[in-house]
């Protein structure tokens, strides 16, 4: 079967700054993907790309068997790509479930299904009972959990998570860790951008090593931790196989 998602050979430039530099990475229906790499590596960059924020300089973007290369992101969405923001950006003078609502609606054009779709998300994302409080009365975690609400409401084949285990206490990132689990259980495929690698690497299938625009390195967390390439451009010595 193809792949849900693909990127070929995907650059993308800043002026004279490449901040994406031939990517070619591809996810398929049903995996968790971690996406990391040192501050600056152009996650965040190739997230953009594959949301439709904005087009590659060069390369093209496959979306379940469509070129979406220079289709907008409000298609894409429409097509099944989901995403939440490294910055929150929930409507913070909204109630928790109206933002959610803001999500339904991409597919739910009766009021009364996308608060029916929004009621049932906030069940699943354990935010039911915040439901009916503003989005600035949350706790950091459950604004990030917001975030994910509100990219569930739009029913996407692909969640694209930037960074939302990141900042949590153990605790707050296990619940999280099981949300995303819950998630792909649900049949939704996951790309995920993180940092704490304590907490992805026991979550992903498959982690791609971003380093300076490019593609470092990419397979099973437990090969990806103990690639010397990785542990020099980005983990240190401290994971080093029999530190
Ligand atoms: N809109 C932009 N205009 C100019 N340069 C940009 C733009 N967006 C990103 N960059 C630059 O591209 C490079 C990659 O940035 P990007 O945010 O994609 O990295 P990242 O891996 O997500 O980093 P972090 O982990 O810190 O979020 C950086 O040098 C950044 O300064």
């Amino acid at each position: 079967m193809t792949a849900l998602l693909e990127t070929r050979g995907v650059w993308q430039r800043f002026g004279g700054l490449v901040a994406n530099s031939d990517v070619s990475i591809s996810v398929g229906r049903g995996e968790i993907v971690g996406l990391i790499g040192p501050n600056g590596a152009g996650k965040s960059t190739l997230f953009n790309l594959i949301a439709g924020v904005l087009p590659p300089t060069q390369g093209s973007i496959w979306f379940d068997g469509e070129d979406v290369t220079h289709m907008p992101a409000a298609e894409r969405c429409q097509r099944g790509v989901g995403r939440t923001f490294q910055v929150v950006k929930s409507f913070e003078t909204m109630t928790v479930v109206d933002n959610v609502i803001v999500g339904a609606l991409v597919r739910n054009t009766v009021m009364r299904e996308a608060r029916r779709k929004a009621h049932q998300v906030l069940e699943f994302t354990g935010l039911a009972a915040r439901a009916d409080v503003l989005a600035s009365d949350l706790v950091p975690a459950e604004k990030r959990r917001l975030e994910v609400a509100r990219a569930l409401a739009t029913e996407p084949k692909l969640l694209l998570l930037d960074e939302v285990l990141t900042g949590l206490t153990p605790t707050e990132a296990q619940t999280g860790v099981a949300l995303v689990r819950k998630v792909r259980d649900a049949g939704i495929t996951v790309l995920m951008v993180e940092h704490v690698m304590e907490i992805v690497m026991p979550l992903v299938d498959r982690a791609i090593v971003l380093d300076l625009g490019k593609v470092l390195v990419e397979g099973k967390p437990a090969d990806v931790v103990r690639d010397p390439k990785v542990i020099s451009a980005y983990l240190g010595d401290r994971h080093a196989v029999g530190a």
